[in-house]
């Protein structure tokens, strides 16, 4: 089994003790009016959408105890288009309070980053305050990306599509708002920035695409831009240091 498959084995159990114990009808239920990601990543300069990510499967932790109530909120004022908060505990030290949290501080638009299987999952990011939810195309079927792009529309969700192959292309349709490309195979955690130029060309003009891991010179950025990229999602380059919110300001800056 590879990790993507490990992954998705523990959400299905992880998802039936949620219904299980009730967790969507506990949530605090937040609303406020859509932050739109397409439209912030349409009008921002930079595109940097500021992941927020304790461990990852790949590294191992980058930074364990890493504050909600500062993080997320830096980042906003040192410029970040969007936000990119992980829910998923086990393999990513986050959870859904991380996303209530940073819901709560910031007026950007957030991403619930975590593999979704099932809409009630999609409900539950709904109820913490999310905008955007990430539906990764490795780990659907194409009628089940395509109900749950529908459900989070139903909702009043964006729906952030991720794709690695071009055979994955298949999976964009009427219900995707923003294209991403993940720079990293989630089979074999194998990352290049090629990735997004080979597949960036063959995505429909229509579709906003954003580039998505192993970002860490602003270089890449003006590179993936000239390619057509709108959005640039980064986490590592950001959470390896003490203070993330400072080294994104220091990226937005090199980037001028
Ligand atoms: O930390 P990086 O290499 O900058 O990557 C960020 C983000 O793209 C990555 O965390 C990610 C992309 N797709 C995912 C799917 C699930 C979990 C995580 C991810």
């Amino acid at each position: 089994m590879n990790i993507l498959d490990t992954i998705i084995a523990r959400k299905k159990i992880e998802v039936a003790e949620q219904k299980n114990a009730g967790l969507l009808s506990a949530i605090q239920q937040q609303t406020h009016p859509l932050y739109s990601l397409k439209d912030a990543l349409r009008s921002s300069s930079t595109g940097i959408i500021a992941e927020f990510k304790r461990k990852s499967p790949s590294k191992g932790w980058i930074f364990p105890d890493a504050d909600v109530s500062t993080i997320p909120a830096g980042y906003a004022s040192e410029g970040a288009t969007g936000l990119s908060i992980l829910t998923d505990e086990y393999f990513f030290g986050g959870s859904l309070n991380d996303l209530q949290q940073a819901r709560a501080l910031v007026k950007l638009p957030v991403l619930r980053k975590d593999f979704i299987i099932d809409p009630y999952q999609i409900q539950i990011a709904k109820a913490a305050g999310a905008d955007v939810v990430l539906l990764i195309a490795a780990a659907l079927s194409i009628s089940e990306c395509k109900m749950l792009a529908s459900e989070a529309h139903a909702l009043g969700l964006e729906v952030l599509l991720e794709i690695h192959e071009k055979s994955e292309f298949d999976y964009i349709h009427s219900n995707v708002d923003i294209v991403g490309v993940n720079n990293r195979n989630l089979k074999t955690f194998v990352t290049d920035v090629e990735t997004s130029f080979r597949l960036g060309a063959a995505i429909p003009e229509e579709y906003i695409k954003i580039s998505e891991s192993g970002i860490s010179d602003p270089h890449t950025v003006k590179e993936l831009r000239q390619a057509g990229f709108r959005g640039f999602l980064m986490g590592e380059t950001f959470m390896k240091e003490v203070n993330p919110d400072l080294a994104l300001a220091r990226f937005i800056h090199s980037l001028k």
